[in-house]
């Protein structure tokens, strides 16, 4: 396996070591997976917690065991975060605080997690010459310019005011009060400072800007493998109403639009990354699928049908509620209308297309779902409650 694997341009790939931050999230989980099973290279993998890789780590007798090793370190205070990037070729930042809920109720933790956090990370990588892949989000692009026309505009149909162009769309956030825009602001000035240490000192860097990953192991159950007061993304939020046959809350009428891809997809396109430096280095990259746009609405109703056939329980009669966006998230939330990433970059650097339908990916990751937490759930409800 480890011989015969050539990069796109035809190069034989050498093995490398991969300094993983935030290895044991959703993201890394599947990156992972993916480096263990379909490659020779190594990984450090750093987080503060390992369930998710738990399968990957245990037991001592995996192929892969002597390529895998977790740390388990908080990168805000551990000396040892230096060290690990110094022994590795390439560090891959996951780390992040980055469910909506707590970007206007916890913004000093987000801003710090998004950023201040960020810092040694790329400094250290650019002190020792090591290549960065960095984790951002489509978040920086804010709301549309489409969005600011009046609603009856013709322009509003006119791709130019709404699809999302790494060198070319502004990054539009609503005003300081509307403390949601602490994640992507973060997000936007870790973009600006990795791209000046790339201008100014060299340092090799891609960016990834994910759009809407979604798949198994994303985010938490509340009250099962999270808590119970948690908000996790729609994903999960959606799910655990599905699990307990409860309505799908619809924040705001669930207007906003969204495009999702299939995690196993976009892992493809980051393992192209890692394994093309050359043609992803100096890059900002939209990693989404175009072709998978729905409303909130329009998910939580294909969510609802899907979760029906894979569980085999009929639909609720009255499947989704309304609430507000107060009510749900809090004084300070506000949203992104629509978000379609141009995939002009990556297509001509690296030759990526996603290719799962939101339906198909939608399949597999409810059965996982459904699979993974039904009894947990189904045991959680009849618990009688302490009066
Ligand atoms: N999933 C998506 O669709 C999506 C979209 C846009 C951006 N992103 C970005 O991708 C990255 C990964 O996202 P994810 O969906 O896997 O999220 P996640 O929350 O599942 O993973 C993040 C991981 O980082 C770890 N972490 C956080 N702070 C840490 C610290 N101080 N020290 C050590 N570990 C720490 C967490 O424990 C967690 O395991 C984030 O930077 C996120 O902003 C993800
Ligand atoms: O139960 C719910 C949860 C969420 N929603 C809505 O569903 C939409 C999607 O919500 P998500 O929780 O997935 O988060 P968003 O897409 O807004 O942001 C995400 O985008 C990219 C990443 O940077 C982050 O992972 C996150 O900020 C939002 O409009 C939200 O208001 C509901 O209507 N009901």
């Amino acid at each position: 396996m480890a011989s015969s694997r050539v990069d796109l341009d035809g190069n034989p790939i050498k093995p490398i070591t991969i300094c993983m931050i935030g290895a044991g999230g959703f993201i890394g989980s599947h990156l992972c997976e993916k480096l263990m099973s379909e490659t020779p290279h190594s990984v450090l993998a750093l987080d503060v917690y390992n369930d998710k890789i738990k399968h990957l780590l245990e037991p001592h007798t995996l192929p892969w065991a002597s390529r895998i090793q977790f740390h388990r370190l908080n990168i805000k205070h551990d000396s040892r975060l230096e060290g690990l990037i110094k022994m590795s070729d390439l560090t891959i930042n996951l780390a992040a605080i980055c469910t909506p809920a707590d970007y206007n109720t916890r913004p000093l933790d987000t801003i710090y997690s998004n950023f201040i956090d960020a810092l040694p990370v790329v400094k250290y990588c650019s002190e020792n010459n090591k290549r960065l892949i960095h984790f951002s989000t489509c978040e920086v692009y804010g709301k549309t310019i489409g969005s600011f026309l009046p609603k009856d505009s013709p322009l509003r149909q006119d791709p130019a005011y709404y699809v999302l162009k790494e060198d070319e769309s502004p990054c539009i956030f609503g005003s300081i009060e509307k403390q949601r825009w602490s994640y992507a602001c973060a997000k936007q000035l870790i973009e600006r400072l990795v791209y000046a240490e790339g201008a100014e000192n060299g340092l090799e860097f891609t960016i990834v800007r994910p759009f809407n990953w979604i798949g198994p192991r994303m985010d938490f159950i509340p009250g099962i493998d999270g808590p119970s007061e948690g908000v996790p993304r729609v994903l999960a939020c959606f799910s655990n109403n599905l699990l307990r046959g409860e309505p799908l809350k619809l924040v705001d009428g669930g207007q906003s639009q969204r495009t999702f891809v299939y995690i196993k997809d976009a892992i493809e396109a980051v393992l192209l990354m890692i394994e093309n430096p050359a043609r992803a280095n100096g890059h900002i990259f939209n990693v989404g699928n175009p072709n998978n746009e729905v409303t909130v609405r329009q998910l939580a109703e294909m969510m609802t049908q899907v979760y029906s056939k894979v569980s085999g329980e009929a639909p609720l009669e009255k499947p989704t509620i309304d609430v507000s966006s107060k009510e749900f998230y809090g004084e300070g939330y506000d949203d992104s209308d629509k978000r379609i990433p141009d995939m002009t970059i990556i297509n001509r650097q690296l030759g990526w297309n996603p290719k799962t339908s939101l339906w198909d990916l939608l399949e597999s990751t409810l059965t996982y779902q459904h699979r993974t937490y039904a009894e947990a759930v189904k045991k959680v409800i009849a618990k009688p409650v302490a009066s």
